[in-house]
């Protein structure tokens, strides 16, 4: 006969047992969640605070001794908790670059006080859940007033719609750290009278998206913006024989799978732009390289004031005259000026292919006196010169610190 348990002897635990537990532990974290959440809002308003008093003592937003004193010190706090110092110090620049970017938004909105208004109406390429309208959501999601979403077919259109006073503000992508400078943006800022008043990046996480119960193997066509297959080249070049369908947005992809609903068809995009149209991702990471921005322009009809006391960026856009050397002797101006230049573009000037207008981003303010003196001295020297505009600059590189010298002394 198989033996026989006495009766009193512990059962195994049920599976129930073991989620009861789980559910009771999760509940103990999500409790603490909500107390961080309350703690790095009360955080906020300090920091907030602080951005008062920089504008009345016309300091500079950023203090870097500040940030590393700060962080040596949580790294050292952290050790004995268990925390390491990636870990306190990844945690803390995201809070830090929130903190930065809040206060230079309220330092930026005091030199503006006429902008702030109750709604911001924006257009941007696409609809809902193209990477344009996430940027947006990003951008705006700092500012004051009621955003209204205006998606728009092209770059043409979004630009007309800002031009006509049917917008306030135009989100632009103008480059992608995959497939580089985006020339259409560049074309439309040629001849717009349009300033660029801000900028932002955003991961651009493609996703291969469904709307039904499939996989890659059964996939016949593809939909997504010309955009998304120059950045995804390594991705369809695996795929094989898959007919891959350009569409005027992110989110026309996305719409036309929904509509479809057919097994064999996807589109590339967000996931949580997908999640919009009902869509799941079954493959992420889709871009050639692993890291992969976007960085897009806030266009308005009246440009900004940026305050001395945070980074500020100015872009240009020129032609030169045509003798040899000319690109270098302006390219000069700006080393005599001490002025650092970010980006340098090159794009044809419509009706006369052979002369190229310059696209130029330099980290400098437009009211700086070096500034002033490099842009006299430029319209002394070029055929042609435009300020496309001054606005802050929302790259706020992180306080490094090595984690050895936290933990010394
Ligand atoms: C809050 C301040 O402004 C900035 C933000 C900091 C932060 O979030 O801890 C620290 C230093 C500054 O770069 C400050 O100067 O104290």
């Amino acid at each position: 006969m198989d033996h026989e348990y006495p009766f009193y002897q512990q059962q195994e635990p049920q599976m129930t047992d073991y989620q009861a537990q789980l559910e009771q532990i999760r509940q103990q974290i999500s409790a603490l969640d909500a107390e961080l959440l309350g703690l790095l809002a009360k955080r906020q308003q300090f920091t907030n605070q602080v951005a008062e008093t920089k504008i009345k003592a016309h300091m500079q937003v950023r203090d870097p001794v500040r940030e590393e004193q700060l962080l040596i010190k949580l790294i050292k706090q952290g050790q004995p908790l268990g925390l390491t110092p990636q870990y306190v110090t990844s945690l803390f620049h995201v809070i830090i670059e929130d903190s930065v970017l809040n206060q230079q938004m309220l330092l930026a909105q005091k030199a503006n006080p006429d902008n702030a208004q109750p709604l911001n109406r924006v257009a941007f390429l696409g609809d809902k859940g193209s990477y344009s309208y996430l940027a947006t959501q990003k951008y705006f999601s700092r500012r004051p007033g009621e955003l209204m979403e205006i998606g728009c077919p092209s770059f043409d259109a979004i630009i007309h719609k800002v031009e006509t006073g049917e917008a306030d503000y135009a989100v632009l992508p103008i480059e992608n750290t995959s497939s580089g400078s985006i020339n259409e943006v560049f074309d439309v800022l040629q001849h717009t009278s349009l300033s660029i008043i801000g900028e932002l990046t955003h991961p651009v996480e493609h996703a291969l998206l469904v709307a039904c119960d499939t996989d890659i193997s059964k996939l016949k066509t593809l939909y997504a913006h010309p955009q998304v297959f120059s950045q995804c080249s390594h991705f369809l070049a695996e795929l094989g024989n898959i007919e891959v369908k350009p569409t005027d947005s992110t989110s026309a992809a996305m719409l036309k799978v929904s509509e479809m609903q057919d097994p064999s068809i996807a589109a590339i995009g967000s996931a949580p732009g997908g999640a919009l149209y009902g869509l799941t991702p079954i493959k992420s990471n889709l871009a050639n390289q692993k890291e992969n921005h976007s960085r897009f322009i806030v266009v308005a009809r009246k440009p900004v004031n940026v305050p001395l006391q945070i980074p500020a960026k100015t872009t240009l856009v020129m032609s030169t005259v045509q003798k040899p050397g000319a690109l270098v002797e302006a390219l000069l101006v700006l080393r005599d000026n001490q002025i650092n230049m970010t980006k340098l573009e090159s794009r044809p000037i419509n009706g006369n292919p052979w002369e190229e207008m310059f696209y130029i981003d330099v980290e400098a303010n437009l009211q700086d006196g070096p500034m002033q003196t490099a842009i006299e001295q430029l319209h002394g020297i070029t055929r042609s010169l435009k300020v496309l505009g001054c606005y802050p600059s929302e790259e706020v590189t992180p306080t490094r610190v090595a984690a050895a010298d936290a933990l010394q002394g």
